[in-house]
């Protein structure tokens, strides 16, 4: 196959980091991790499931070890993705400034690049020190085909030219996938496969999630 359209070499090593609540993880997540991985020459994508989400209000989060679990059996069958259990094992809300900090230590001299759906960029204002982030680290906003990047733009001129910057958009296959209509699913009987690793979809029922 010819390489006509990789992308070229980066200067810097480079690193993703996908934070999510993964309640329950599915292929919406992997497909974006994996299309930013491709785009931007990272070596590898740290998948780091959020032990207090900031902003999910909901009370039944399942169990942070089930979720870390679902976690590391989707990324299993890819060389590149890895997990994390730092957000988990850090005590108070999962802030993203702070995980990255602690990332930046461990991969000195890389570039960091969150990853995150565009639907979470657009609250972006609201993240913990987003300036100080932006200063940190990239970040990825994986849009579907027809997002309204507009809207985006909007939001983020309230930030400074430099942190905007320091934000790039991708465009993944359209996949209306989330975690809350799987939750929805089960509790309905309905069928998940397909939307989500087949080792998850059996965690899901040996355990007994979301039934009620
Ligand atoms: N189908 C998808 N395609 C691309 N990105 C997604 C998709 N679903 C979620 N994301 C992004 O993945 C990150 C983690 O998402 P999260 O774990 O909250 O999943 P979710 O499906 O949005 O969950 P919920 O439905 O419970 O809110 C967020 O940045 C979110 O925007
Ligand atoms: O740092 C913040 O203030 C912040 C606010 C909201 C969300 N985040 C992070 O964004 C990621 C996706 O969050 P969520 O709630 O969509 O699962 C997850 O890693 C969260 O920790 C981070």
């Amino acid at each position: 196959m010819s390489d006509i359209n990789k992308p070229a070499q980066p200067e810097k090593r480079r690193i993703g980091l996908m934070g999510g609540t993964f309640d329950p993880v599915h292929h919406g997540h992997l497909v974006a991790a994996e299309e930013a991985r491709y785009q931007f020459g990272m070596e590898k994508v740290i998948f780091i499931p959020a032990g207090k989400p900031p902003h999910k209000t909901r009370q039944d989060i399942s169990p942070p070890e089930h979720r870390l679990e679902m976690t590391r059996l989707a990324v299993s069958s890819n060389p590149h993705f890895t997990i994390s259990d730092l957000e988990m094992k850090r005590e108070g809300l999962s802030y993203t400034i702070d995980t990255v900090r602690a990332m930046k230590k461990v991969y000195a001299g890389w570039e960091i690049f969150f990853i995150t759906g565009s639907d979470a960029v657009l609250e972006i204002l609201t993240w913990k020190n987003v300036e100080g982030l932006l200063q940190e680290c990239f970040f990825i906003a994986a849009t579907r085909p027809g997002f309204n990047l507009e809207a985006l733009g909007h939001k983020l001129s309230h930030l400074s030219r430099e942190a905007v910057a320091k934000i790039k958009t991708i465009e993944v296959p359209a996949l209306a996938i989330s975690s809350t209509d799987i939750r929805h699913r089960v509790r309905e009987g309905r069928p998940i496969k397909y939307l989500l690793p087949e080792a998850v979809e059996k965690f899901i029922y040996q355990n007994k999630l979301y039934q009620i």
